[in-house]
């Protein structure tokens, strides 16, 4: 089999997300190539000031700022204004300092404005992800991924790539400038850069094991928390208190014990990177001091040289520490990706919009989710336009996956039966029409943390009072509303009232039922509404509400009155007919009848 191309983690493909943003990028890099040329001619000043001002040396300098000097009185003049070389010192820092300044604010704009774009990205993509996408990840990861990866990406370049780039850019200035003036010191300097950065990143990559286990066990402590507070019903039903309180502080321990111990290893990989820099600057002086007293190099240089190998030592040991880092931001890179590399749902080249009010038409319907086996085998039904259908079955039976097909929340593979609209494949129809003309309710249905009136105008162009007040009148939800302090304007959801399972079910048939769809799906909503309101609920429905209604329900009272009821057993088709003609049949229809009916 032809492999994949690999492409994940490229660096290149971040490339698109800098849109708007390039400028900032580039003018960040310039700035910090001028500050980190300036922050180096520190010690070339005092080299000049020694060798050739105090002392006689001759200048040794670009003839262009030879005839600078000279222009303003040579040598006498300068030692007469030494002042003039540590203005010239000033000079550069201030030079290095505000390119440092643009650098950083630049570099801001850049990673901020690149992350945003990415963010954007994944929240967008993620919308268009199949159902089935989102049924096999979890959701603490894909949040980790787009919060937690994107913020290490930012981090990275917005610290670690300065780092690379100004190390780089230190080892190419200061020893350009160390050979230029005594190649045989300049070698010793330059055999222990790759010592430093061999073992800085041995000592990181063996480390970062530690750190990886501290980030587990992080989350792990982030999951308990979450797990308690969602939980947090059960703890205090069952008084697991104090059993929650001995496992978080467990978990803790762990991981205090975890830093520490990470604490004391950097805090001897600090030790071994002073005691290397301080041997670098032993070696160096000592070789230094016997070149002075041979004449191989002058005072001034021995000084310039001394500076440069104390500014390299710290650099390099760092740029060994991204090194081993680039590993973790290229395993969070790949697992962006792979959200992004992830197909979205996608219509048909030319999509139809056929009318959603015609019959809805299951021929020879087989479908599986993977590995687990067929779930629905050779099912065929047809719901005519306009009546009401009852689904029953027993749990697992595939009543479920019936409506998700119908959706596509889940595609129905070529080859495995046909489900049509009004006579069009719903394969051949636009998603989002397809979607607009089925409203659906769920067992467990979700709302989201806004007022009972938003929540029921939720997806409708209407939301004024008397329209949603009828119908949560429809849903038989008024008058509960109506009994809390604010009534409709009482927010709902994490910061609001808590409200019972029933009344979130009839909160969502309200805004299932005001978005009018031709297409309307009860999928076993009414199970924690009471027998009364359930009969209340369903006249209404009946009095009310046009189109076709799909009412899938294990209460054989809820479907009784439905035009037609198919019976589904293990995902095939039982029985199909009328609650009259079912209950006439010596079947499990009959038979689920008289367990209820008792
Ligand atoms: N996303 C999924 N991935 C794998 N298997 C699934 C998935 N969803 C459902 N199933 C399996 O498919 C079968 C039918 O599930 P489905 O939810 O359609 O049944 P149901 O009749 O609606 O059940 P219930 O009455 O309990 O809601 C079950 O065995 C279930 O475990």
């Amino acid at each position: 089999m032809k492999k994949k191309k690999q492409k994940k983690s490229s660096i290149l493909r971040f490339y698109p997300y800098t849109k708007g943003f390039r400028g900032n990028l580039l003018l960040a890099m310039l700035t910090v190539i001028i500050s980190s040329a300036a922050s180096y001619m520190t010690p070339q000043i005092i080299r000049v000031t020694v060798d050739s001002v105090i002392n006689d040396e001759p200048f040794s300098l670009p003839g262009f700022i030879l005839s600078w000097i000279e222009s303003f009185g040579g040598r006498e003049a300068l030692r007469s204004h030494i002042i003039i070389c540590a203005a010239a010192a000033l000079l550069f820092a201030v030079i290095a300092g505000v390119a440092n300044y643009a650098s950083r604010m630049n570099l801001a704009k850049g990673c901020e404005g690149t992350v945003e774009c990415m963010r954007n990205t994944l929240f967008g993509h993620i919308q268009r992800l199949p159902y089935a996408w989102h049924n096999s990840h979890q959701t603490g990861d894909i949040i980790q991924r787009c919060t937690q990866d994107v913020e290490l990406i930012k981090n990275f370049v917005n610290e670690q790539l300065m780092t690379v780039i100004r190390t780089v850019l230190a080892i190419v200035i200061s020893l350009t400038l160390m050979f230029m003036m005594n190649v045989q010191l300049s070698l010793v300097v330059l055999c222990f850069i790759p010592l430093v950065l061999g073992y800085s990143m041995i000592f990181f990559v063996l480390v970062g094991k530690k750190f990886d286990q501290a980030d587990q066990t992080e989350g792990q402590l982030t999951a308990l928390v979450q797990e308690n507070l969602t939980g947090v019903r059960v703890v205090r039903a069952f008084g697991r208190e104090r059993f929650e309180i001995e496992r978080f502080n467990k978990k803790n321990q762990e991981f205090a014990d975890l830093w520490s111990h990470l604490g004391k290893i950097l805090g001897v990989d600090w030790g071994l990177g002073e005691l290397f820099a301080g041997l670098q600057a032993l070696v160096v002086i000592v070789i230094g001091v016997f070149f002075v007293e041979n004449g191989s190099i002058t005072e001034g240089e021995f000084l310039a040289f001394t500076a440069y190998n104390s500014m390299l030592a710290w650099p390099v040991a760092q740029l060994g520490r991204v090194l081993s880092e680039l590993s973790k931001t290229s395993i969070s890179s790949t697992r962006l990706f792979d959200i992004l590399d992830a197909k979205e749902e996608q219509d048909k080249e030319h999509p139809r919009t056929p009318p959603m009010d015609g019959d809805i038409v299951f021929d020879h319907v087989s479908f599986g989710y993977g590995e687990g086996g067929e779930v629905l085998e050779d099912v065929s039904f047809t719901v005519k336009a306009g009546t009401t259908f009852g689904i029953l079955g027993a749990t697992g039976s595939g009543k479920s996956t019936l409506m998700y097909l119908l959706d596509r929340l889940y595609e129905l593979p070529e080859g495995q039966g046909r489900i049509t609209v009004g006579g069009v494949d719903i394969r051949d129809i636009g998603l989002s029409h397809l979607r607009h003309g089925i409203g659906m309710v769920l067992q467990e249905p979700f709302l989201f943390s806004k007022t009972f009136r938003e929540s029921i105008a939720d997806g409708s162009r209407r939301s004024d009072l008397e329209t949603v007040r009828k119908y949560a009148r429809m849903a038989v939800i008024d008058d509960a509303i109506e009994g809390f302090a604010q009534g409709y304007e009482t927010p709902i959801g994490e910061r609001g009232v808590t409200i019972s399972g029933g009344q979130k079910q009839r909160v969502a048939i309200a805004r299932m039922l005001m978005q009018d769809t031709p297409i309307k799906v009860f999928d076993d909503s009414l199970s924690a509404v009471d027998m009364e309101t359930d009969a209340k609920i369903r006249q209404s429905i009946k009095e009310n509400v046009h189109g076709t209604t799909i009412l899938i329900a294990h209460r054989i009272t809820t479907l009784m009155n439905a035009d037609c009821i198919l019976v589904l057993e293990k995902g095939r088709v039982a029985q199909m007919g009328t609650h009259q003609e079912l209950i006439a049949q010596d079947g499990i229809y009959k038979r689920i009848f008289d367990i209820q009916k008792s």
